[in-house]
C-alpha cells in the first residue's frame, strides 16, 4: 500500500492533472547518469514542448512520468500522485515501443484494429480522429505507406479519452498538413477536456502557437523551463532567417548546449546505450508490470 498522502482535491481523477517535479535525478541500472536534480512544475491543461539535444534526458523524463520507471521517492507528483508506486489511471504514453509494436504490420485491417483498442466504445472520438488524421477505414496494415501507418498507429493510441497524453516525438513520418491537423486536435482536447500534455520534439514547424509551456533539457538537466510567454520569442511569426521565432530560440539552445558539452567522440556521453532490452539497464527492466502495478 502506498505511504504517501493525498487530498481530496489533489487525486480528484476528474480534473486535469499538474505536473510536479521535486530535486528528479535518475540513474541507469549501468549507473550512467540520466536525470539530474529536475525541478518544475505544470500546470493542469498545460501543453509543453520537451525540447533537447539528442540524448538530453526527454524519452528518460517521459518514462518516469508515465510509471514505466521508479523515480526515488516524493519526486515526480502527477496530480498528487506517485506515476510508479500508485499506477495512474488515463496515462497514454506514446513513444518508440509502441510504434514498433509488429501488429500494425499484419495484414490487418483499420476498422478491426480501432475496435481492438476500444472504438466501439468511443465512436465519437474514434470518428473524429479518422477525419483529422484522414484514415481510410478499407486500409489493409501491411499495404500502407509509413506515414498511413502511423496516423492509425496514433488513431490507436488517442481513442481512449486520457488524462495526460506523453507523446515522444512519433509524428515525423506526417505530412504537413496531417501533423498541422493532429496538433490543432490535441490543442483542442486540452481546451474541451480536463487533460494535460507533454511532448518532446525536434520539429517546430507550424508550432509557435502550440505550446502553453516550454523545458529546455541539456545533459540530464532542466536549463530552463516556464511559460511560453517568458520566452520573449517577441511577435509570433517568423525572425530574420526565415525561421520562426520558436525554431530561432531552440536553435539559439541548442548551439549553447553543444558548445558547453563539446563533441560526443571525447567520451563525455554515452550515447547509443538507449533503447536496449536486455542486460544492464535498457528501457523496460523495471517495469511497472513485474511489480504488480499495471495488467499491460
Ligand atoms: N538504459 C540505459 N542505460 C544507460 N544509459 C542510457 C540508457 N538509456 C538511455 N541512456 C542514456 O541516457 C541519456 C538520455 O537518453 P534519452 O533517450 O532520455 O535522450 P533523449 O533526449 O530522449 O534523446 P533523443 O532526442 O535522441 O530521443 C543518453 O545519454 C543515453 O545514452
Amino acid at each position: 500500500m502506498s505511504t504517501t498522502t493525498h487530498t481530496t482535491e489533489e487525486i480528484d481523477q476528474t480534473k486535469a492533472p499538474s505536473i510536479h517535479l521535486t530535486n528528479l535525478s535518475y540513474t541507469f541500472p549501468s549507473t550512467h547518469s540520466g536525470l539530474s536534480n529536475l525541478t518544475l512544475s505544470l500546470p493542469p491543461k498545460s501543453r509543453t514542448l520537451l525540447i533537447g539535444a539528442n540524448g538530453a534526458g526527454k524519452t528518460t523524463l517521459l518514462r518516469l512520468l508515465s510509471g514505466k520507471r521508479l523515480a526515488p521517492s516524493n519526486t515526480i507528483s502527477i496530480g498528487g500522485l506517485d506515476p510508479f508506486k500508485d499506477g495512474l489511471e488515463g496515462v497514454t504514453y506514446l513513444g518508440l515501443e509502441w510504434v514498433l509494436n509488429p501488429i500494425v504490420r499484419t495484414d490487418i485491417g483499420v476498422k478491426e484494429l480501432l475496435k481492438s483498442v476500444g472504438g466501439d466504445h468511443y465512436p465519437d472520438r474514434k470518428d473524429e480522429l479518422v477525419r483529422v488524421l484522414d484514415i481510410d477505414l478499407d486500409w489493409r496494415m501491411h499495404a500502407v505507406s509509413d506515414g498511413e501507418r502511423r496516423r492509425v498507429q496514433l488513431a490507436m493510441g488517442l481513442i481512449r479519452p486520457w488524462r495526460i497524453l506523453l507523446l515522444d516525438e512519433i509524428t515525423v513520418d506526417l505530412d504537413l498538413l496531417s501533423r498541422s491537423n493532429f496538433l490543432a486536435f490535441l490543442k483542442k482536447e486540452t481546451e474541451t477536456r480536463e487533460c494535460t500534455i507533454v511532448y518532446a520534439t525536434h520539429i517546430l514547424d507550424n508550432l509557435a502557437e502550440w505550446p502553453t509551456h516550454l523545458v529546455h533539457m541539456s545533459l540530464g538537466k532542466v536549463k530552463e523551463w516556464g511559460e511560453i510567454e517568458g520566452f520573449e520569442l517577441g511577435e509570433k511569426g517568423y525572425g530574420k532567417t526565415g525561421n520562426s521565432r520558436l525554431g530561432e530560440l531552440v536553435l539559439g539552445w541548442l548551439k549553447d548546449d553543444l558548445r558547453e558539452r563539446g563533441p560526443r567522440n571525447k567520451g563525455t556521453t554515452s550515447e547509443g546505450t538507449a533503447y536496449l532490452t536486455g542486460g544492464l539497464g535498457g528501457y523496460g527492466a523495471e517495469d511497472a508490470i513485474k511489480a504488480g502495478k499495471r495488467t499491460f
